[in-house]
């Protein structure tokens, strides 16, 4: 792969490795506020982690808990101009000591370079009447990079290392010459082009045809294993993040519930929710019985007080909960959760749920878009 100088300060060591035990991502107390007519929408409420160099978290909740607000909240993003942001969300390894106080110039260094998210819908996120060459290529050369030939030849290692066959002749190409498999894999060679330290995919597959899903993880996978990158995947699948992720965080109403190493949080999960996550999944439920859901809903991120947000939904719930204001406290070793009763709640008897065939972890070429006026590839028919 041609590199391209990479200012410092970076988070890779001297030997272009990277340090395991060394912590990228610092998240403490981080708050995201969102003015709204019905009052302030607290999407993400007082949520810390830290994440370590090469490591992949998982990010998981339903619908509306706030891992997107969360996720783009590490860039330094925010959902509207109005929205309050408290807490810090630091890149020691960087020299970052909290996004928000970076200037637009500091942001636009940090993004691409250091941070690049990897966006839900494809479809949307490339612009249509620009070249994909063209369109990597600004990737390519931002922060200094390379130009001219060199800059190409980048962009064509780019495409072939996300799997796109025969890459110089997509350079002319247009998006809607792609399928949404091809359009990920391109965006995916934009998140990487600057050799980032961090990748926010948020449900990077959400939007694709589910063989094609598999195929965009195991790339994923196999990218942050050859860069060394970390990942903070986002997924409201649980079965999807454990096959992938070092440690996972449970979100629920803009709360982290319960974060543990994958292989623990699967076989003793301390928290009801997640518990109730893992019955719900196909793979734990006997083919002649009815799928398992949650009963109820999620509150409404309004007005929410310390007391557990999960209280209604909750089978082990107790008087004591209604008051008892919760906080994410140590039940074992690196792990937390949020529940009263954590230490009551035993290993589950659930079949590993999740232990689906594992991911390919080497990039899948990708045949073409049978609607695509470029090539002569054989295999039509098959659209990642
Ligand atoms: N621009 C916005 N204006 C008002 N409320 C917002 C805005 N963006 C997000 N929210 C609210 O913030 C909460 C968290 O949203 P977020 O998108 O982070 O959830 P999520 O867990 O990522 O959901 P999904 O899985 O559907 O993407 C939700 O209640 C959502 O309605």
């Amino acid at each position: 792969m041609t590199t391209s100088a990479r200012p410092e300060p970076s988070t890779r060591t001297a030997a272009g490795g990277v340090d395991r035990n060394r912590v990228l991502l610092e998240v403490r107390d981080l708050r995201v506020s969102i003015p709204t007519p019905a009052g302030p929408v607290n999407a993400t409420d007082g949520v810390s982690f830290t994440l370590r160099q090469g490591e992949v978290l998982g990010v998981v909740g339903e619908t509306g808990s706030g891992k997107s607000v969360t996720c783009r909240a590490l860039l330094g993003l925010r959902p509207t101009p109005g929205t309050t942001v408290s807490g810090t969300v630091a890149y020691p390894g960087l020299g970052v000591d909290n996004v928000a106080d970076l200037s637009a110039a500091g942001l636009r260094r940090l993004w691409g370079r250091d941070v690049a998210m990897i966006p839900q819908n494809p479809m949307t996120s490339l612009n249509p009447v620009r070249r994909i060459g063209d369109q990597v290529g600004e990737a390519v050369g931002a922060s200094g990079g390379p130009r001219g030939r060199e800059r190409r030849d980048r962009v064509v290692d780019l495409l072939r290392q996300v799997g796109l066959p025969a890459p110089e002749r997509r350079l002319s190409a247009y998006p809607h010459q792609f399928s949404g498999g091809m359009l990920q894999r391109t965006l995916i060679a934009i998140a990487i082009a600057q050799d980032p330290s961090l990748l926010v995919a948020d449900e990077p597959t959400t939007a694709l045809d589910v063989l094609i899903q598999d195929q965009i993880l195991g790339l994923l996978l196999s990218l942050q294993r050859d860069l060394g990158t970390s990942l903070v995947l986002v997924s409201h699948d649980l079965s999807v993040v454990s096959q992938v992720c070092d440690r996972v965080a449970v979100m629920y109403a803009g709360q982290v519930v319960e974060l543990a190493d994958t292989a623990t949080l699967l076989a003793a999960p301390q928290h009801p929710y997640t518990r109730a996550l893992l019955e719900a999944l196909p793979a734990a439920v006997p083919r002649d019985q009815p799928l398992r859901v949650i009963p109820g809903a999620p509150p409404p991120l309004v007005g929410l007080g310390a007391t557990c947000r999960f209280l209604d939904r909750c089978e082990h719930r107790q008087d004591a909960c209604r008051t008892w204001p919760t906080e994410l406290v140590g039940t074992g070793p690196g792990h937390l959760s949020r529940c009263r009763r954590a230490a009551e709640l035993g290993p589950t008897a659930l079949p590993v749920p999740v232990a689906a065939a594992p991911l390919p972890v080497n990039p899948v070429p990708v045949p073409l878009h049978p609607d695509s006026h470029l090539s002569s590839d054989p295999t039509p028919g098959d659209l990642s």
